[in-house]
């Protein structure tokens, strides 16, 4: 898997959901983006201007990547592996409904799970995984992230 050549990680916040506040979007982003510092070597800090690392956006059907999104539920998201340009980007389907409570889909999991993505995870087979394929909810204020993620990214940036 590819991964980031440097420790410190830009990222920034090209256009929001009409879902949530602005505020609700830059939290649960922070806080998803947050997670994975915790247990690897990654500082990650938002900008606002220039070129980022990792840019998130929310857009809906064809977005010019070749990975048409697909309406309501289905795919959620999708990450880039990490690399120049759109290397680590992070989209979100606009059409599903965004949330920061345990209706479908909480912005947070969903956003922690891309940024595995972004930093060179892919999928795994522990369905206690966040990295597992599909969304379950867990209560963001109380989430931790679960051993597997751990030992997947102390493996990359330990
Ligand atoms: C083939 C991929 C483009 C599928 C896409 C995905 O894995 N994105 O990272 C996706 O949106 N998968 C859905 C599958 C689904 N609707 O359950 C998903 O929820 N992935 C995000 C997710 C969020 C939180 C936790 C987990 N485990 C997975
Ligand atoms: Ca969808
Ligand atoms: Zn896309
Ligand atoms: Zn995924």
């Amino acid at each position: 898997n590819p991964k980031w050549k440097r420790n410190e990680i830009t990222y920034s916040i090209i256009d929001y959901t009409q879902d949530m506040s602005q505020a609700d979007v830059d939290s649960a982003l922070e806080k998803a983006i947050q997670i994975w510092s915790g247990p690897s070597l990654l500082k990650f800090t938002r900008i606002y201007e220039g070129e980022a690392d990792i840019k998130i956006s929310f857009v809906r059907g064809d977005h010019g990547d070749n990975s048409p999104f697909d309406g309501p539920n289905g795919i959620l998201a999708h990450a880039f592996q990490p690399g120049q340009g759109i290397g680590g980007d992070v989209h979100f389907d606009e059409d599903e409904t965004w949330t920061k409570d345990s209706r479908d889909y909480n912005l947070f999991l969903v956003a922690a799970h891309e940024f595995g993505h972004s930093l060179g995870l892919s999928h795994s087979t522990d369905p206690g995984a966040l990295m597992f394929p599909t969304y379950s909810f867990s209560e963001p204020s109380t989430y931790v992230l679960p051993q597997d993620d751990i030992d997947g990214i102390q493996f990359l940036y330990g």
